[in-house]
Order: structure tokens, then sequence, then C-alpha cells
């Protein structure tokens, strides 16, 4: 039997699985094994950041009588252009170099003709019969106007993001930007979930003997915000035959996520069949309710160069089960991810709560749990309908409160785990005064 703390550091302290290259669309959300340099210069062309006209040096203005924009045509002559009739369609138009004293349209990305001194946005022009005008005082005439310079965003070998980094959403733009089509990152622990039951339905009311599923419905959404993917679900009965075989099936995942079946009755299969497989148990047991049958094991791979695959054994007490994935599965998937963990999160426990149910068994309890904001931080709450085999206080809890053996006091300083499954309905966490993480 692991203690809560010993369970927990286990799952952490795995290596994280080798890195390899994943399209940039896959690679979101891992962590980079390699610093991102710019393979080309950002913009690779000088483009006008404008829709307007691509500017070559002006002709001095001729046309005093007619110009538009001029107040005082006398004494400020304005400069004027041939207005070339092959204007850029769009930012992919390619423009023939601009003679002395010519212009030609360009929109917002061209990639401005050589000659070009600066750009006129649109609004600051006038066309009159083929000749180009500015508005007066206009800065569009200053050199370099309205033009983004070639490499102005990272020059060729620029670097981009470091190694280490998760790869964000605007990060994986970027990297395209910076010409990448695949990144070097530590994937995401492809999970097989194997849900046992021979009593398990997964629709409809249930009859004597029958008992409406969990896990199938809440385990996916839980591990994707965990980092892992799924990438196959299956249900069998209390077959160990069956269990083996799923186990066994190569292409081996990296993570194979059981459900029921971990304690010691003639239904329960899974420790037997590692027994079988000859696999490592790194956790046996966790000294924690609910969940204490929660197994964490590890066969090791058969060409050596891989990990191996590791087994999570998730009791079949629904909040048994959720408990467990939290203190094992979501470290044991943050540490094969490369991942850093998450600062603890700490908050007030509002009254006395009730350490180990038995003197001389000691444990932690986990204890779904609201948080409300309190004048020195966050205060928990625990939610009522708790015991191992409940659904109902989970659904509405934010975290699953940690209660030490000796149970709490008012105020006591109390550790807070995140209940998986919920960014959708994420509120930031509440707090008045200073939030309180150690
Ligand atoms: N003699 C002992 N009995 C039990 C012990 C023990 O130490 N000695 N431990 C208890 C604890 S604690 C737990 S937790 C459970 C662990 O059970 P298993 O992991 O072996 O799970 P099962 O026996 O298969 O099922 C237990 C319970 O969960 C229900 N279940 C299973 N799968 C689902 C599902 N997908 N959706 C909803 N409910 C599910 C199942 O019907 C049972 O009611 O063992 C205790 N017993
Ligand atoms: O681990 Mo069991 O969940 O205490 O019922």
């Amino acid at each position: 039997m692991a203690s809560f703390d010993q369970a927990r550091s286990t799952a952490a302290a795995q290596p994280a699985l080798p890195a390899e290259p994943l399209p940039l669309h896959q690679a979101t959300g891992c962590v980079l094994a390699g610093a991102l340099h710019a393979q080309l210069d950002v913009p690779h062309a000088a483009t006008s950041a404008m829709d307007g006209w691509a500017l070559g040096t002006p002709t001095p203005a001729l046309h005093q009588q007619n110009q538009p924009h001029s107040h005082d045509r006398q004494s400020h002559p304005a400069p004027s252009w041939r207005a070339r009739p092959d204007g850029a369609g769009g930012p992919g138009t390619l423009l023939a170099p601009l003679a002395e004293g010519e212009a030609v349209g360009v929109v917002t990305g061209s990639p401005v003709p050589a000659g070009t001194v600066s750009v006129l946005r649109s609004e600051r022009a006038q066309l009159q019969d083929g000749t180009l005008y500015a508005a007066e005082q206009t800065p569009d005439l200053e050199p370099g106007r309205n033009i983004r310079p070639v490499a102005v965003e990272a020059a060729a070998g620029d670097l981009i993001l470091p190694a280490g980094e998760r790869l964000t959403a605007a990060g994986a733009a970027a990297a395209a930007v910076a010409g990448y089509d695949t990144v070097q990152v530590i994937p995401r622990p492809r999970v097989r979930l194997i849900l046992t039951g021979s009593e398990v339905i997964t629709s409809g009311l249930p009859g004597p003997g029958e008992v409406r599923d969990v896990f199938g419905l809440a385990l996916p959404p839980m591990l994707q915000e965990a980092g892992a993917q799924v990438e196959d679900v299956h249900r069998i009965q209390d077959d160990p035959a069956a269990l083996r075989a799923l186990i066994d099936q190569q292409p081996a995942p990296d993570l194979i996520i059981t459900t029921g079946g971990t304690a010691a009755s003639r239904a329960d299969t899974l420790r037997p069949v590692l027994a079988e497989l000859d696999a490592e148990i790194l956790v046996s047991h966790v000294d924690m309710r609910p969940g204490h049958p929660a197994l964490l094991a590890r066969i090791p791979g058969a060409d050596r160069t891989r990990p191996g695959t590791y087994i999570l054994g998730l009791p079949g007490n629904p909040l048994a089960g959720f408990a467990a994935l939290t203190v094992l599965g979501l470290p044991l998937i943050i540490a094969l991810g490369g991942r850093r963990p998450p600062e603890p999160l700490q908050a007030q426990a509002a009254g006395e709560v009730s350490g180990a149910p038995r003197r001389g068994r000691g444990g932690v309890r986990l204890v779904p749990a609201r948080l409300s904001a309190g004048v020195g931080g966050p205060v928990v709450h625990l939610s009522e309908h708790t015991q191992a085999h409940m659904m109902r206080g989970l659904a509405q809890a934010e975290i699953f409160a940690v209660v030490p053996a000796e149970g709490l006091a008012a105020g006591d300083p109390t550790e807070c785990l995140e209940v998986l499954g919920r960014s959708d309905v994420r509120s930031p966490m509440p707090h008045s005064g200073p939030p309180r993480r150690s």
C-alpha cells in the first residue's frame, strides 16, 4: 500500500515519452523538444501594409491647374505619378518594377515592386485622367512608409520559441509562418480505454443487476483535458481472456486505463492478468478513500527502445475511479507529456472535517467540494453524496478536497485537486484577498 504522497510522486516521476515529429495541428498543446528558429526571413518579401498605390520617385508636378487636394497650388505644387493600369488583383500578384514617375495599385500584403519608395493609402490618393495625386501633407510620401520591410518580424535563424515550452495555438500559427510543417515534440500519451463489467449498460433504465455506465461518458473529455489522446475505447465483460487480449493488442499505446476489476473477488480480473503478463507493479494500492484499490503498473516494450505501456487501473466504484484518475492519472499524463505539474492550490476549510473513518487507519479522504470567495482566500465547502459508489456530489464539485487522516479544523489550509473535465464550465477560482498557493 503506497501512501497518498508516495503514489502521486511515483506517477509524477515517470520519464517523458521520447520526442517525435508531429504535424503542427497535432502538436498543439505538446511540449517542444527543440527550439523553433525561423526557416526564412519573415516576411520574406517587402509588402504593402495598406490598400493603395506603390509609388516610384515622383514626377515634379506640372498640372497646377487641375490638381485636386491643393489649396495653395502656386506655392506648393503637389507631386504626381503616372498610374500604371496593371494593379494588384490580390496580395499574391507580383508586379513589374516601377519606372521613375510611375505608381501601381497594391493591396494589403502585396509584394511591392522594385523601385517602390512608399505606399500611398487609397483614401489619400486621387486619380485623374491616368495621373495620381497625393493628398497634401500626407506622411505616406516618406520613404518606406506603409511598407513592411523584409525580415522585420524575424530574420532567418532567429529564435521563435524555445525548447521546453508548450506549443499554444498561437505558437503553432507562428511556427507555420516561420516555415514549419512538423515540429519535434513530446507527444500526448496515447490511451486505450478498457471498460470492464458484465453489469454495465450504456443506455436506458437499468434493470436488476444492471448499472448505468459512468466512465465511458466522462473519461474521454477528462483525459483530453488532462493532455492525453484517447485512441480507442473497448467494453468487455468480467472476462480475463478478453482483458488480456486487449492489453496485449498491438500497436501498444503509451497508457492503458481500465475501469473496474481492481479488487480481489472472482469477478475482478485486472491483477491476475497483470501477473500473467509479468507487469511491474509501481503502485498496488493507495492509502486514500475512496479509490484505495487504484493500481499503476508497467509492461516493458518488446524492443526496449520504447518505455513500454503503463496500465492505470481505476476502481469500478464511480467516485473511487475518478479520484484515482485525479491522484494517479493526471500526474502520470503530465509526466509522460514532459509537462510541468500545475501549482498546488490551497483553500481554507469552512468548518471542521473528520479524517480517516477508522482510528488506526491512516490515509487521506478525497471529498468533492466547491470553492467560495473568503476574506483570506478561497474557502472549501464539501459536497453531500460523496460515498465511493456515488456521482451526485462530484457532479456539483469543482475540486477534490484532500482531507488528512487527522481531519481539518475550520480555517485549516486544505489542498485542492481540480476536478477534470470542467474546462467548458470553469469560472475563475473565486478569491477575495490574495489567492493562497503554496
Ligand atoms: N472484500 C472487499 N471488497 C471490496 C474492497 C475490498 O477491499 N475488499 N474494496 C472496495 C473498494 S474500496 C472498491 S473502490 C471496489 C473496487 O472495485 P473494482 O475496481 O473491483 O470494481 P468492480 O468490482 O468491477 O465494481 C465496483 C462497483 O462499481 C460499479 N461499476 C463498475 N464499472 C462501472 C461503470 N462503468 N459505471 C458505473 N458503475 C460501475 C460496479 O457495478 C460495482 O458496483 O471494491 C470494493 N469491494
Ligand atoms: O476505494 Mo473504495 O472507493 O474506498 O470504495
